[in-house]
Formats: C-alpha cells, structure tokens, sequence
C-alpha cells in the first residue's frame, strides 16, 4: 500500500478536485458526495480557545487572520505538505492557481479577501470552503479543516441565529463518521465547559474519533495543573490528550517567530514540574506528527470504502449522462443529422397512435363510428319535412300555377334543403379529426425521449406539423362540403322512378279504399312527399356516413402519415449551422445538470485513477 506521504497527498489531491467542483460534503449537492468519504481532520473549538494558535503552530508560520468576534467564518481546509529540508515555504490557494504566496501575511489577507468574497463583509459565514495548501520542510503532510469557533453570542453585524448556523456548519463537518475531531479546549477554563468536548460526545460517543487537545497550559491559575485532564482521569479519550503552550497575545503582538515559540513550548514542557514526564508527547510539533500517523491510518482503513463509493458513483453517474444525452456535435451536418433523427423518432411514435400501435388512432375512428352518425341522425329533417313545410315549399316552388303531376321543384328544393344540413356533421368530422391529430402531434412530441433536451426544436415541430394538419385539413372541408354539393347538384332519378311506381300501385289501392275529400287527398299527397323525400336523405345519409369518412381519412389522415414533416424537413436543409444550433438549444437545468455530472464523473473516475497508482506505489 502506498507510504503515508502518497495517501496524505492523494487525499489532499481529491479534495482539491472535489471542492473545484462544488463537492464540499454538507449534502447540500443533488449529487453524491465524494468529500463526504475522504477522512480528514476538522478543527472544533469555542471561541478564543486556541485553534488559530494550534494551527499556526503545527505550520510553523503566522498566517491566519486574527480579531475580535468571528474571525473564521468559512472553513478553512489546510493541506499540509512536507517539502525536503532547506525548500523555501510557499502558499498556495486553489481559487487562485498558479500564483505562489512566500509573505504569509499576504497569505492572510487573501483568507480574508477570500473569506469576504462569499460571505460579504457582513460578517455572514459560509460552507463554501477555502482551500489553501501549504508546502514547507518544517511540516508534515496533514489535512485541518479550520472551522468557526463556537460562538455564543452574536456580535455587530451577524444575525441572531449565528451560534446556531456555526454549530450546524461545524456539526456537517464532524458528524462525518470519516472525520476526525481535533477538540481544542483552553485548560484555564472547566474540561466541563468545553464547546468542544460537548460537540464532539455528541457526535462520536464512543470517542473513537476524537482528538482531544488542551491549550493555554501556561495560563492556569499557579498551584494548579491539567494533569487530570491530559493523564484522562477527568475525561477519558482513546487517544491520549496533548498539551499546547501557543503564543501569547503579548508575543503575538511582538511578533515572536513561530520557530522561536515552538522552541519556547518544548522548553516550557520539558522543564515543567507537572508535565516534564509527558513532554516527549506534548507540544504542537507531537501533535502534528502524531495527528499525522492517524490520519494516514484512517486513510488506509477507509481505502477500500472510498474505491467502492467510486465505483458506485461513476455507475450512476454514467446511468444519467445516458439518460441525459451526449452534447450535441458542433458541425452543422451533425447538427441536422440530430434533428432529423429526433423528427423522425417522433414521426415513429406518431404514425404508432395512428396505426393502433398507441391509443390515439382509435379516436378518429370513433368519430366515423359515432359522432358522425349520431351528428346526422340528429339532424332537424323532421322539422324541414313537416306538412306545414313541405306545404310551403311545395307552393312556394310551384309559385302560381300549381304542380300538375309530382311536384318536382318541390321535391328539389325540399331535397336541397335537406342536404344543406349534411353540411354541418360534414364541417364537424372534418374539426373533430383535425383536433384529434392535433393531440396526437402533441403526445407524440411529449413521448420521443429524444426531444425533451430540446424545448426550441419541440415548439418548432409542433408549429411545422400543426401547420401541415391545417393545410390537410383544408383541403379536406374542400372535399367534404364537395361530397354534399355533389348530392345537392345531381338527385339519384332510379330512386325516385321506384317511387313513382311505387306510388302509382299506392294510387290503384287506394281507389279501392274509402271516398276521401279534396283535403284529404291534399295533405295525403304532402305526406307523401314528406316521405318520399326523407326516404331519400336517408338513402343520401346512409352514403354520406360512407363516403365523409373515406375523404377525411384520405385528405387529413393518411396526409398526416405521408407527408406531416415534409415541409419541414425542406426547410431544415436549407437551414445554416447557427439557426439549426438555436433548435439545439437546450433547457438550461438540464445543460448545467450535464455539466455537472459530467464534472463530477471526471472527478471520480481521476480519483480511481489517483487512487489505483497510490495502491500500485504500494
Ligand atoms: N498564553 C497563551 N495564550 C494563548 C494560547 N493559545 C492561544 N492564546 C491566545 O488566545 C487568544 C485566542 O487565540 P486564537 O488562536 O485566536 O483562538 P481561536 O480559537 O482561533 O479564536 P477564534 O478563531 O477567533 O475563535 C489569542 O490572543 C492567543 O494569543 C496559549 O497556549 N497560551
């Protein structure tokens, strides 16, 4: 397995990449996170109680902002690594790549920069993380996250809820079962007391992940110690807890050197009458070699856990980039070549719900099968073909001289009258078709999988087809309202020479039948019409329930299978690249969740790559 340094660093590595592509754990990603399986070291502490110091003093350089309040309002993830001795130290930040700082306290002013870059100078804090590495030959390699310090009271400037929105952003870092706790808490106030050790019991019980670290040794009251505590009778850990003696406010203000502080805390402990014992494990230099050992521990037990969450994850994510669909080709002739795959996708699903593959095409011809005829059967004959009508008619086309014979203008202008009503069941089918395909094309769009990325090539589908049902569906009135004229302009003479014969033979029985008045003959002969007329409709009728069905099918039906995207497809092919990109246009939550997975899925698949030359290096 790979020596510490390779695991440390490739740690550091991958969370340098998970945190440039917005992975910094806190669940607040729809994607699965990969900084949530990588160990790593939070800082937890209340306020004042050293975290600062102890930081600095493990890196052995001032670099960390200072002030009353909070100073560190987003967490601050410290990558330490160990250069060969005499290398000069240099800083580097990863929102800043390339440009190494050598001040360190350009180093703090850009935490600050940074810190109010996110947060505003509102003193507001931020999950956001700032990832600053360091390189130095009096290091060891090691990750810190620095987090605010457990506040108790809000300040000027910072809302009312800032303790509570410090400890949930500290709690979504050590509630991590990959994170290990370093709890600081200053020895000159009660173990009891410790912001620290409270959070940490409550989120690692069993304290196996808790680090205890017990600063401002010097600052106790005389005659007292901290031996209890650190020697575990007053709190017990599964690691032994550290002492620290950082630097002072004083020496901070005469900018004692880092160096020189260390120096004076190995003195303090190894001259201690209370600590001299425990000074080979004391101090800051102890802690971070030993932090390091544990970490590079941790790593080594999480290894097969992190690859197996790797894996799972690129599965996934490669599963919804499928779904999501592959960017679309720059050329146009990729361009077009998309776009008449997708029309032709929906053309499939559409002639599918015509053809009975989908549910659509059974509308139409319930249309043909009952709403056309129940159209026609409701039709008004029997009030055009009552006595009082037919009378009228029959008078008003014979004008003055009565009809001698059969009242043939009569009869024409009843039939006329008659036929104009085929009109509007003609109208109806021709509308009621015409709606069904329109919700077909609608459907159909809203069922090619293909088209959902492209909104704009959707709407423009849509306008294309729908265009091309209004031009069938035009002609197809045209051809209807024909099939109805074309009864009205020519009456069938076999069906009316039956009529006449058969009438005749009605006329020889009935002057067998009782004497009838002049009257009765009168209104028996308009019954007569009145039937013979509505005998013919209905001949008529029976035709047309035939015939309307066959023009509809074959003007907007069949026209709609055949030929629904013609135009469309010419104008597509005179298209240039830029207007066929604007059909490509995708819905933008759908490009950035493409992008993201797609950032994501290279992050996981350079962390196995990462990961497999670690294990090799062996
Ligand atoms: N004498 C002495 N002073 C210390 C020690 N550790 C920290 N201090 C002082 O305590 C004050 C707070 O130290 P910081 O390191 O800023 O504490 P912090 O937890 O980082 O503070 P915030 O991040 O601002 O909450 C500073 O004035 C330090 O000089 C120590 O071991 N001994």
């Amino acid at each position: 397995m790979a020596t510490m340094e390779s695991l440390i660093g490739l740690v550091n590595r991958i969370q340098r990449a998970c945190t440039a592509l917005g992975d910094y754990g806190g669940g607040n990603n729809a994607l699965s996170s990969l900084w949530e399986a990588l160990p790593s070291v939070a800082v937890v502490g209340g306020q004042s109680s050293g975290k600062s110091s102890v930081l600095e003093s493990i890196v052995g350089r001032d670099f960390l902002p200072r002030g009353s309040g909070i100073v560190t309002r987003r967490p601050l993830v410290l990558q330490l690594h160990k250069t060969e001795h005499g290398t000069y130290e240099y800083a580097e930040f990863l929102h800043l790549t390339n440009k190494r700082f050598t001040n360190f306290s350009l180093v703090r002013k850009e935490i600050q920069d940074e810190t109010d870059r996110i947060t505003g100078k509102n003193k507001q804090i931020s999950p956001v993380p700032i990832h600053l590495s360091i390189f130095s030959p009096n290091v060891v390699d090691l990750t810190l996250i620095d987090l605010p310090g457990l506040t108790k009271v809000a300040v000027e400037g910072q809302p009312e809820t800032i303790a509570e929105d410090i400890e949930s952003m500290v709690r979504s870092y050590v509630a991590k079962p990959n994170c290990l706790i370093l709890a600081i808490s200053p020895a000159n106030q009660d173990i009891a007391t410790s912001d620290a050790i409270k959070l940490a019991k409550e989120v690692d019980p069993t304290g196996d992940r808790t680090f205890g670290v017990l600063t401002k040794l010097d600052l106790m009251d005389k005659g007292t110690n901290a031996l209890d505590v650190i020697e575990g009778r007053s709190y017990m850990m599964q690691y032994p807890w550290v002492g620290i003696v950082n630097r002072s406010q004083a020496d901070i203000n005469k900018n004692v050197e880092m160096m020189v502080a260390r120096r004076k805390e190995r003195e303090y402990f190894e001259t201690s009458p209370h600590y001299g014992h425990l000074a080979n494990k004391m101090g800051s230099e102890y802690l971070a070699k030993m932090l390091s050992k544990l970490l590079e521990s941790v790593i080594r037990a999480r290894i097969p856990n992190i690859i197996a969450l790797i894996n799972r994850s690129i599965e996934e994510l490669e599963r919804e980039l499928d779904q999501l669909g592959r960017p679309i080709a720059i050329d146009a002739g990729a361009k077009l070549y998309n776009i008449l795959g997708m029309c032709r996708a929906f053309e499939k699903i559409f002639k599918e719900h015509l053809d009975g593959g989908r549910p659509g095409g059974a509308r139409i011809y319930g249309i043909f099968d009952y709403q056309l005829p129940g159209a026609i059967r409701k039709l008004p004959f029997d009030r055009h073909l009552s006595l009082e009508s037919v009378k009228r008619i029959v008078s008003q086309s014979d004008g003055y001289q009565p009809h001698l014979i059969a009242p043939e203008m009569g009869y024409r202008r009843l039939i006329e009258g008659s036929l104009y009503l085929f009109r509007g069941p003609a109208e109806a089918s021709v509308n009621a078709v015409h709606s069904v395909l329109k919700e077909l094309v609608r459907k159909s769009i809203a069922e090619t999988e293909e088209l959902k990325r492209f909104p704009s090539l959707q709407t423009e589908l849509a306008a294309a087809a729908n265009s091309s049902l209004e031009k069938f569906r035009e002609e197809s009135m045209k051809s209807v309202l024909r099939l109805v004229d074309m009864e009205a302009s020519y009456l069938t003479v076999d069906f009316f020479r039956k009529l006449h014969e058969m009438d005749t033979q009605g006329s020889q029985n009935t002057s067998l039948s009782s004497p009838t008045t002049v009257e009765q003959n009168g209104e028996r002969q308009f019954r007569t019409i009145a039937s013979n007329v509505a005998g013919y409709i209905k001949m008529v009728a029976d035709t047309l329930a035939n015939t309307i069905p066959k023009a509809v099918v074959h003007c907007q039906v069949r026209q709609a299978k055949l030929a629904l995207l013609n135009y469309f497809y010419t104008q597509m092919s005179q298209r240039q690249g830029k207007h066929l990109g604007q059909l490509l246009d995708e819905n933008p939550a759908l490009m950035e969740r493409r992008l993201q997975c797609a950032k994501r899925l290279e992050l996981y698949k350079n962390a196995r790559d990462e990961i497999d030359a670690a294990v090799w290096l062996g």
